[in-house]
């Protein structure tokens, strides 16, 4: 991967032994590039994990990329270990330095191209222990093109953009508890894909203030899962709990009669509710505060300097299952949804109970 970026071509290098250092440019999916130093520690033959020169590297470092050879299903375990192995150093040597054990851990489920590997659900969950709690993210990738738009690599680097930009501004994310386990419940192959052209969407977006304009003078350029999703963050993260869970109400009630855009639509309380909730969730999981019942007794009903509205793209690659527009399916049989008392007002989910967040929180 080194000297794809580096040299923009495919080189068959000799396993690693030691290491090699470059210094390149990540592309990201906004089209920005991030200037990165690479140290490319090999992870099979000669390797230095759990040697005494690795202190080398994880002293110095602010991020983690792994790779996993999503066609070795052999290694995989070995894999998960020697990154726990890495991990618990870096931690160790950052606390010396009166850093973090927050950096960015950023996943690579490599190999995508060639067929019968390890899914990426299932790379997810061999690391799930060894991430839980840390900033992280597992990307698809494939670096046998020199196309780069192909490797997977943009988003990924996206994310890691995100990722420092929360981690540099002190804000910090807490473990992710009850989103992750939404995330982990779920299939990510399409929903891989959608948030890849969310994110993207984020990018060429309008910005928090207009897009709140829009939405209040009927003006919005569509109405669709992306728009309701960005109205609930928007509004949740600028205005609170409370006053913001009312205005998406009210706007969306009001949206919905008078706008010719959704014209053959109704309102749906539930439903609104439901979103309400998943976006309320996914914004904890990008808060700064780590510790929820510390900050449901300072914060009691409002969300103020929890998150800011900027960081939607964040809490997209944070909480891609948002983009699942059938995620309320998880919870509620769909006679129970589309009934009219479900329409009308809030109904209780009939399979799951919604997250645990959401059932702490009175509505
Ligand atoms: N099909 C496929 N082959 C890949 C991909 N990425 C790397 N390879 C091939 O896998 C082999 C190993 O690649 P390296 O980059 O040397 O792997 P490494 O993990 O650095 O290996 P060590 O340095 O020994 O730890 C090479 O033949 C690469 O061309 C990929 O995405 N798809
Ligand atoms: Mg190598």
């Amino acid at each position: 991967m080194l000297y794809l970026l580096k040299l923009g071509e495919i080189v068959q290098t000799i396993p690693s032994i030691g290491f090699n250092v470059e210094t390149f440019e990540a592309p990201t999916s906004s089209g920005k590039y991030m200037k990165l130093e690479g140290w490319d520690v090999g992870g099979g033959c000669g390797s230095i994990v759990g040697s005494k020169i690795m202190v080398l590297y994880t002293a110095r470092s602010d991020i983690i990329i792994w790779i996993v050879d999503s066609s070795d299903r052999t290694s995989l375990a070995e894999s998960v270990d020697a990154l726990e192995f890495i991990l618990k150093d870096m931690d160790s040597e950052r606390s010396k330095d009166g850093l973090s054990k927050n950096y960015p851990v950023l996943l690579f489920a490599n190999k995508q191209d060639l067929p019968n590997v390890i899914s990426i659900d299932e790379i997810r969950k061999a690391f799930a222990e060894s991430l839980s709690g840390r900033t992280s993210a597992v990307f698809k990738t494939s670096l046998t093109t020199t196309d780069i738009e192909k490797t997977g690599l943009p988003d990924a680097f996206e994310w890691l953009r995100f990722a420092l930009d929360t981690v540099s501004t002190g804000s910090g994310l807490p473990p992710p508890h009850s989103a992750r386990a939404i995330l982990e419940a779920r299939s990510s192959t399409s929903q891989s894909e959608k948030l890849e052209s969310w994110v993207t969407r984020t990018a060429m977006d309008s910005t928090p203030e207009d897009f709140i304009f829009q939405f209040q003078s009927l003006s919005l350029p569509s109405w669709d899962h992306y728009t309701h999703i960005r109205i609930a963050f928007l509004l949740l993260t600028t205005y609170g709990r409370q006053k913001g869970k009312n205005m998406i109400f009210d706007g969306i009630e009001r949206y919905i009669s008078e706008s010719p855009q959704t014209r053959g639509r109704t309102f749906h309380v539930t439903m609104t509710y439901f979103w309400i909730q998943v976006v309320h969730l996914g914004i904890r999981n990008i808060s700064p505060s780590t510790d929820l019942k510390a900050s449901e007794t300072v914060l009691p009903s409002s969300m103020t300097h929890i998150a800011s509205p900027d960081q939607f793209g964040l809490f997209l690659v944070l909480n891609p299952y948002v983009a699942d527009g059938n995620l309320w399916a998880d919870y509620y049989s769909k006679g129970v949804m589309m009934s009219p008392a479900a329409k009308g007002g809030m109904v209780l989910p009939d399979i799951k109970p919604l997250p645990n967040l959401v059932v702490r929180d009175a509505i």
